[in-house]
């Protein structure tokens, strides 16, 4: 295998760990409060589910590159924890991490509040442990949502799965889902829509599943997917992601089916370029950033595929494969790359000034006149 890196690469040395973890991308460090504060417009993402079923460490794998063999010291959440996430100009939300023991009767718990301005709410629920009580907080926890805020993606988590056979995985899938309908068709609630993933922090299915309950909180998202497509085919790729670089989830891709073995290539060649960008690209003094402008990295394989990387924005990063006899016409796969991202800063463009003049705040309501794939619907 050989690798190819653009990147101006400076002659120190520095060490990984020495980098900050969410280098300078805007995600602020999270902070506790008691109750939130009614002035938060962001829209969120709420985690919530049982005790130790492992709500922290996903958000602290995902979104602080927290290892997931250091998440077995975290101490068990008693507050409710924000963590903003402004890490692009419209993947710009919030996530709020529950303690296990919400208690819907206490009346200093505004949850009204909390579920209108609510986009998604993942209930994580420990596939590892008897779920029973899990099922019974779930139904619970979205039937109230809902009749707070019906416009609300709930998307449920079975997690922990890395404990389970594949046999085991289907089974436990499948009694959830059947479970958790049941209770919900016996409460008339059947336009309640859930959608289920099997996710663990020990592998990149926690990062696949997040890409997919962001990709619905993205209005633009059509237009990047239309995008896409243009790029590839034009191009001679066979697959492309964006990339929000910090987080490694993907908030876009073109219209061909996703395998998990190509997602995870490509989130593997972002560890790689930023490790090597720490180590060898920031300046003497350690100033600098490992992401920049100038960043992109072309991976050669030994099985003649080609992984291409290229920086689109401040945030954002374009992954692709593709076959090396393609590669040969590098000159037209950089020259749409160019096109490519000129028009990803006009959607963006389009976006900022679109809410500067107030007609769309992101805020739930008008995320949430979208469909799962992200087409307008008629709202409710
Ligand atoms: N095997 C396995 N363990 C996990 C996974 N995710 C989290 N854990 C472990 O589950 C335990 C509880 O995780 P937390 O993230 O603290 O759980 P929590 O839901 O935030 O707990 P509270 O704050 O008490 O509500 C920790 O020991 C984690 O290491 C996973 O995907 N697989």
């Amino acid at each position: 295998m050989s690798i190819q890196f653009e990147e101006p690469l400076a002659g120190s040395y520095g060490v990984v760990d020495s980098f900050p973890k969410d280098f300078g991308y805007g995600v602020e460090e999270g902070d506790i409060e008691d109750s939130p504060a009614p002035s938060d417009s962001k829209p969120r993402i709420l985690l919530m589910g049982l005790r130790r079923s492992g709500k922290s460490s996903i958000q602290k794998v995902v979104f602080h590159k927290m290892s997931p063999n250091e998440t077995l010291f975290l101490e068990s959440t008693n507050k409710i924890y924000k963590d903003d996430i402004s890490n692009s100009s419209f993947v710009n939300f919030q996530i709020w991490d529950f303690p296990g023991q919400v208690d819907f009767f206490d009346p200093t718990f505004d949850y009204e509040m909390i579920f209108r301005g609510t986009g998604a709410l993942i209930f994580v629920i420990d596939a590892q442990d008897d779920y029973v009580e899990a099922l019974g907080r779930l139904h619970l926890t979205v039937s109230r949502a809902y009749r707070v805020n019906p416009e609300i993606n709930f998307e449920v988590f079975i997690h922990k799965v890395d404990g389970l056979s594949d046999d085991h995985k289907i089974e436990t899938q499948r009694d959830i889902h059947q479970r958790a309908n049941d209770d919900l068709a016996d409460a008339s609630l059947d336009k309640l829509h859930l959608s289920f993933y099997l996710t663990s922090i020990y592998d990149h299915s926690i990062f696949e599943a997040f890409s997919k309950v962001v990709q619905k909180l993205i209005p633009q998202l059509p237009t990047l997917e239309n995008l896409l497509n243009i790029f590839i085919s034009n191009s001679g790729i066979e697959k492309a992601f964006l990339f929000d670089v910090v987080s490694k989830i993907y908030i876009a891709t073109d219209s061909s089916p996703v395998d998990m073995q190509s997602y995870e290539l490509c989130c593997d060649m972002i560890d790689v370029v930023i490790d090597v960008s720490c180590i060898y690209g920031l300046k003497e003094d350690g100033s600098g950033s490992a992401y920049d402008k100038e960043s992109m990295a072309i991976i050669k394989l030994n099985n003649t595929t080609v992984l291409y990387l290229k920086e689109v924005t401040k945030f954002l990063a374009l992954v692709c494969i593709l076959r090396e006899e393609s590669f040969e016409r590098k000159g037209l796969i950089d020259y749409n790359f160019h096109c490519f991202r000129k028009a990803i800063h006009e959607v963006f463009e389009v976006g900022v000034s679109v809410q500067r003049l107030g007609t769309l705040q992101p805020t739930t309501p008008s995320l949430k006149a979208l469909t799962h794939n992200g087409t307008p619907r008629s709202t409710v």
